[in-house]
């Protein structure tokens, strides 16, 4: 048998759709493997009884598909589906790099990207990688059709989430199909500044680089409250607050010192809608860990 925990992530960061990522270090998924003739699946944990035990249904049953990879796959949920915070992402990192040792594939890390994101295909209907990457890889991740370039920073964060479940599949359904070139070269600014700010460890510039003029308004929309709680966390003290991968999680990037505050804050402004919320004070993390074969 081979166990891994694989890290929640939070993709996009506002000015990064689709290519920036980074690895948090809680919550995240624990899954367990053990060769068998065909590929059966076993769920706990959090929000397990949403998640689907067929093979075809599951991210971890493509994952094993495409590593030709059959196994009794048990997985425990600690990243609730449908969060923002990588969930089906933490599942299908976690099973590739298992099932890559249970069968002794020899793949890399980095050779085992496109073959998780195979996973988010089955439920976003795109292979899209910036979550997969850093469940893998850990840290502050750039993914592009290049392959994905790593930056190991280590900057807290307040990771907010609601009672609300929003799917990546609907909210990539919001996302404009085009920009004003105004809006691209913004977000290219930003994007630009955040990435400086990881490399510095820099909480400050990676707020500023995380404004985004073209998806974020959109998908703000879909979570109740948004506006306040993103208020509330920047007057405590955050340097950046955005959406966390498609919502309804908020994320936050603030000094050390200010994360409890911020934490609090954003709370009480879910609270303040009517909306039930948890806060992660969390950091950038490690990527996904073998820890028992
Ligand atoms: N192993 C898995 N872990 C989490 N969600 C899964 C898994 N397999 C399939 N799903 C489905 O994927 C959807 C959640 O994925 P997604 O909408 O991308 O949310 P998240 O932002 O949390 O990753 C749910 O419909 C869930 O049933
Ligand atoms: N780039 C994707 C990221 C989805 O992240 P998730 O944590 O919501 O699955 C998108 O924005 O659609």
């Amino acid at each position: 048998m081979v166990t891994v925990r694989a890290p929640a992530t939070s993709a996009n960061l506002g000015s990064g759709f689709d290519v920036f990522g980074v690895a948090l270090d809680r919550p995240a998924d624990v899954v367990h493997v053990e060769r068998a003739d065909r590929t059966t699946i076993e769920v706990t944990g959090v929000g397990s009884q949403y998640i689907p035990t067929d093979p075809d249904r599951n991210v971890v049953g493509a994952v094993a598909e495409a590593l030709d990879a059959p196994a009794h796959i048990r997985i425990d949920k600690g990243v609730r589906p449908s969060s923002g915070l990588g969930s089906s992402a933490a599942s299908s990192a976690a099973a590739a790099l298992a099932l890559n040792e249970l069968y002794d594939r020899g793949l890399s890390r980095e050779e085992l990207v496109p073959v998780a994101a195979e996973g988010e295909a089955v439920v976003s209907g795109e292979a899209h990688a910036d979550n997969v990457a850093p469940a893998l890889l850990g840290g502050f991740t750039v993914a592009t059709d290049e392959g994905v370039t790593t930056v190991d920073a280590d900057i807290p964060l307040v990771a907010c989430l609601p009672e609300i479940a929003v799917s990546t599949r609907d909210a990539r359904r919001v996302v404009p199909d085009t920009a004003s070139m105004e809006d691209i070269v913004h977000t290219v600014g930003r994007a630009a500044t955040l990435s400086v700010g990881m490399c510095r460890r820099d909480p400050a510039l990676v707020g500023a680089g995380m404004d985004d003029r073209i998806v974020t308004p959109a998908r703000a929309e879909l979570i109740t409250g948004y506006n306040d709680v993103r208020s509330s966390a920047l007057a405590a003290g955050a340097d950046g607050v955005t959406v966390s991968g498609a919502g309804p999680s908020v994320l936050a990037v603030c000094g050390e010192r200010d994360r409890t505050r911020v934490a609090a804050a954003m709370v009480e402004a879910f609270d303040g809608a009517d909306v039930a919320a948890r806060a992660y004070k969390t950091r950038v993390g490690s990527g996904a860990e073998v820890f028992d074969i």
